[in-house]
Parts: structure tokens; sequence; C-alpha cells
């Protein structure tokens, strides 16, 4: 399902502004459905040569393997460069002018770039990066693309949790912000030119209506609006807004306009390893209960199962944990099977008890084991 909000054609194809290479920022919070989305704009992109920029919160790059893994011709491997251990905002200078300038150096040079940034980047710094010298005079922004998780914002998710704010207020009387989720969920929409409500599968059509409603109004006149389920929308739809949006930044306001240094102390992340299981059915309710226990925002990364050739994705999200086999391990990750290990990464709100949680995993990875044993032996 697609629609637009104002009934008007949706742009074409891409058509690159004063010759200059277009790039997309695809921003939305964790979970999203970014790479889902990145999937199908790269499936159905014509063959053009994207350079993909992928970005990630958590120091295992699970976005730029599964993109890599996806085997799809028009995303070769060398075309998708990984930004992980950290927030694209917070290493513009550091990991993305340089990645930038490393792309424009090709020989032929990307026709466009596509840029996913972490579910906790404020979209914002990183549209500014692009008004840089270097950068200004070969690519533009032309467009910033916000998903929504119509299930999480149905659910409340992005909502300010109204006693925890009270809470903070009472201790911090100068405190002006509702939540860490709900200001970057607003500065992600501030920032947006297309908007799109994903996982509408997982919503009815009435909440959905609702959802619209809500989020319209806090959109900036003119942005557009889609609704589909995973995220499967055709590249022209997402290419070709020819918005120049490092030309309009004014326009877009940010809740960390006043901090130029601003930090992620809301949030963190760690990995957890543990070992290969023996029989993935059980996974996704023991998970579910991993993650409400402990307030786990997201949970992903890749589990090795015995006796199987294939990479198990492991995807969580709120209370909603999927898994599937990708692809089979490679030459390199094979030689190494003694080492093989399910490794996860784990991302919530800063105070997350680490050591409770990893224990928790690697009881859950362990029993996932044990049961197949038992189920095998009897
Ligand atoms: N039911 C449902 N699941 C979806 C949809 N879109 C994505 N998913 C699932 O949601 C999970 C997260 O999707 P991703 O595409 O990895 O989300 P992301 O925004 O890239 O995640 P981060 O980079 O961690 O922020 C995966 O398990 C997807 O299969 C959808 O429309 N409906």
């Amino acid at each position: 399902m697609q629609t637009g909000t104002d009934g008007k054609a949706m742009p074409g194809g891409v058509r690159p502004g004063h010759g200059k290479i277009g790039a997309t920022v695809v921003t939305g919070f964790l979970g999203a459905g970014k790479t889902t989305l990145i999937r199908n704009l790269i499936a159905t992109a014509g063959g053009r040569r994207i350079a993909l920029i992928i970005n990630e919160f958590g120091d295992l790059g699970v976005d730029g393997e599964i993109l890599k893994g996806c085997g799809d011709l028009g995303c070769p491997e060398e075309d998708v460069v990984e930004l992980a251990n950290g927030c694209i905002c917070c290493t513009v200078a550091d990991d993305f002018l340089p990645t930038m300038k490393m792309l424009l150096a090709r020989d032929p040079a990307p026709e466009h770039i596509v840029i996913e940034t972490s579910g906790l980047a404020l979209p914002k710094p990183l549209v500014k990066a692009f008004a840089w010298p270097e950068i200004r005079t070969r690519v533009t922004v032309d467009g910033v693309v916000t998903l929504v998780d119509a299930a999480a914002m149905a659910e409340g998710r992005f909502a300010a949790d109204e006693e925890a704010v009270a809470a903070q207020r009472g201790a911090d009387p100068a405190l002006d912000h509702d939540s860490p989720l709900e200001e970057l969920f607003e500065d992600q929409l501030a920032c947006a030119d297309l908007v799109i409500v994903n996982k509408t599968d997982l919503v009815d059509v009435a909440k959905l209506e609702e959802l619209r409603a809500e989020l319209s109004g806090r959109l900036r006149t003119g942005v557009r609006m889609l609704t589909v389920a995973n995220g499967a929308i055709d590249a022209a739809h997402l290419l070709g807004l020819e918005a120049a949006a490092e030309a309009d930044l004014a326009a877009r306001p940010s809740h960390h306009d006043d901090e130029p240094d601003h930090d992620h102390d809301d949030f963190e992340s760690f990995v957890v390893t543990g070992p290969a299981i023996a029989d993935p059915a059980p996974l996704d309710a023991a998970l579910a209960g991993v993650l409400a226990r402990h307030g786990i925002l997201r949970l992903k990364g890749f589990a090795a199962v015995a006796g199987k050739p294939m990479r198990l994705v492991v995807q969580a999200v709120g209370p909603r944990v999927q898994h599937h086999f990708d692809r089979p391990w490679n030459a390199a990750e094979r030689s190494a099977a003694a080492d093989r290990a399910s490794r996860l990464v784990v991302i919530g709100e800063t105070g997350l008890d680490r050591d409770a949680i990893a224990a928790d995993l690697q009881a859950v990875l362990a029993a996932c084991g044990a049961e197949a044993a038992a189920a095998a032996a009897g």
C-alpha cells in the first residue's frame, strides 16, 4: 500500500540536480525498518550504481553485513561502507567526511549515495555536513527519508513516560525536553522530506489513520507521508526528491540546535557472545522474555546453529523477535568454526544491567542447545 498525503503525483526517478550526485539520508528510530527499506530500494533502482553508507550505534556491524549478504547485483560488497561504533551525527568529521571523499574519488563515482543513519542518530548534523566545501560542490542531499515504526508508535513506545518526566523535572526544573526517545523522534520527523510509515501490517486500518493524523500535524508543510509494510516501496518514490536539504537547514528545527557537541549519554549498547545453538525454534519466545525483563529497545546479531552451514540472523524490536537464515558462513568464518559463536548487540536506554542481561542471553542460547539435545535423545 502506498499513498501520498496530498494526492499529488510522486516524484519519478533520479534527476541529478545541477550535475551533483544525489544523496538520500534514511533515518528512523531503532528497528523502524531502514535496512529493509534500503534492500527494496537497491532491488528496484534499475541497476543504478548506488553506494551505501551504513551507520550503526553498536560496534557489531549487523546492518552492513545483512546488506552485503543480500547478494543483490545492484549492491556489490565494495559499494557498502560501514561506519559502526557510534552515531554518524557525532563522528561526521572523523568518519563520514573521509568516507564521502573516498566514494567521490572513485572512478566512476557512484550515481547516488544512500546513507542509513543509526536508529539513534540526529539527522540534522549529518545534513549540515553536506554544506562543507569539499562536499557541497559535488553532492546534494536529495532528500531525508524518515521511517516511522507504526507498531511502536501505536504502542506508545516513543511517547514520553509522563511519570518519569515529571520526576526528572522535579529534580531539575531547568529540564526542557520530554524524554530521549520523544526528542529523537521529533528531530527525525522535523528533518524529513518524506515520511514513510512502515510496519502497517502490525496495526489495523483505524489505528493507522489515527497515526497518520497525528504525524501530519508534526511535519513541516509540504512533507509527504507514505504508508508501507516491509519497506516495500519502489526506488522511484524515494530518489529524485530534489530537496537540497543542506541549503534548507533553518527550516528543520532540532532539540539540539544549541548543542554542537551533543552526545548520546541517554543510550548505550554492548555485545554479548554466547554458544552456538542446536535449535532456533524456541529462540524467539525466550529472547522476547529477556527483552521484556530488562527493558531492551533493540537486539540484533547472528547465531551459529550446530550442524548448519547457514548463518542465522536474529532481530528483535521491542516485543517482536524474528530469525531467519540469510547466507552460508563464508570460508573465513568456516575456518574459524571452532570459535564460531553467537553474537548479539543489545541497545537500550542508559542504565542497562549488562551483567544480568549477558547472563540471561547466554542462558537462553545454552537452553536452545540443551532443549534440542534432549529432544534428539528422547
Ligand atoms: N512485521 C514487520 N516487520 C518488519 C517490517 N519492516 C521491517 N520489519 C522487521 O523489523 C526488524 C528490524 O528491521 P530493520 O530493517 O533491520 O530495521 P532498522 O531500522 O534497519 O534497524 P536499526 O538499524 O537497528 O535501527 C527486522 O526483523 C525486520 O524484518 C514491517 O513492515 N513489518
